[in-house]
């Protein structure tokens, strides 16, 4: 059987990449993410990945301490570089062949990003990780998913979360939630289901880009999305 998708946009959570430490990148996560990954590529399956930085710094907690909202969401984008350039680095002692493209230019550590050049990357077979969000404060790295999803003409987001699904409430604080298999845009975004923040739910039902929310945690999950199986929640138009 086939993959299901030629080319995917992969937002994979910050926060997960701890494992269970208390902060920063559990390097078994990390070799463990990217061992899924190296398998969909050899599948023929085109990766685009989007990385959040909420393991090591989120502008909203700045903000909430006193800090500048804007000082500290630059902060947060900058997060997500060292987590790009974490997940590159155990790519290629993987051999698989990953860029990192930043959103925020920063020449000297990795290349700005360029949306031909990211194409070329994927069409070359390289991973892309997308790092430093859309490049602006106030904004998430799930808009900037939907956003570079949307740019490389990928035909799904997957979002890989510490959650297997979209559910009728938060999972974490009301137990007796449910889970949905599927979800139209509209309904997720007239619930405010905050699995996704409202601006990436948007711009995807704008653009037709259906996501799949599954758990980052379930071995074995991301091959299953990719493959078109059911798993975790469907958000479509
Ligand atoms: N209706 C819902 N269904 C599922 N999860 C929900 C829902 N509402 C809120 N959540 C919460 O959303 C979280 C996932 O989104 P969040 O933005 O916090 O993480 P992330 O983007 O995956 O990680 P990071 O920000 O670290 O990159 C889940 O852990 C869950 O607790
Ligand atoms: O486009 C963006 C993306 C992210 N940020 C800031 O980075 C942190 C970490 O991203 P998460 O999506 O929370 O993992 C976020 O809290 C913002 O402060 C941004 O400003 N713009």
């Amino acid at each position: 059987m086939s993959a299901a998708y030629k080319r995917i946009l992969l937002k994979l959570s910050g926060e997960a990449l701890m494992g269970d430490d208390a902060y920063g990148i559990n390097e078994d996560v990390v070799s463990r993410i990217v061992s899924e990954i190296a398998e969909v590529t050899r599948l023929g399956v085109q990766v685009g990945v989007v990385i959040g930085g909420g393991n090591i710094f989120r502008g909203m907690k700045g903000a909430a301490s006193g800090m500048d909202r804007a000082t500290a969401d630059y902060m947060g984008m900058l997060a997500t570089v060292m987590n790009a350039m974490a997940l590159a680095d155990a790519m290629q002692r993987m051999d698989l062949e990953a860029r990192v493209q930043s959103a925020l230019r920063i020449d000297q550590v990795v290349e700005p990003y360029i949306r031909g050049r990211a194409i070329r990357h994927l069409e070359e077979g390289r991973v892309v990780i997308f790092a430093a969000g859309t490049g602006n404060p106030f904004f998430t790295t799930d808009t900037a998913a939907a956003l570079r999803g949307s740019e490389i003409g990928a035909q799904i987001v997957l979002k890989a979360t510490k959650v297997d699904g979209v559910y009728t409430a938060d999972p974490k604080k009301d137990p007796s939630a449910q889970r949905y298999h599927r979800i139209s845009f509209d309904e997720a975004i007239g619930r405010n289901l905050a699995v996704l923040d409202a601006t990436a739910f948007a711009l995807c039902r704008d653009q037709k880009l259906p996501i799949n929310v599954f758990s980052i945690f379930k071995p074995g999950a991301l091959k299953r999305v990719v493959m078109g199986e059911d798993e975790g929640t469907l958000v479509h138009s």
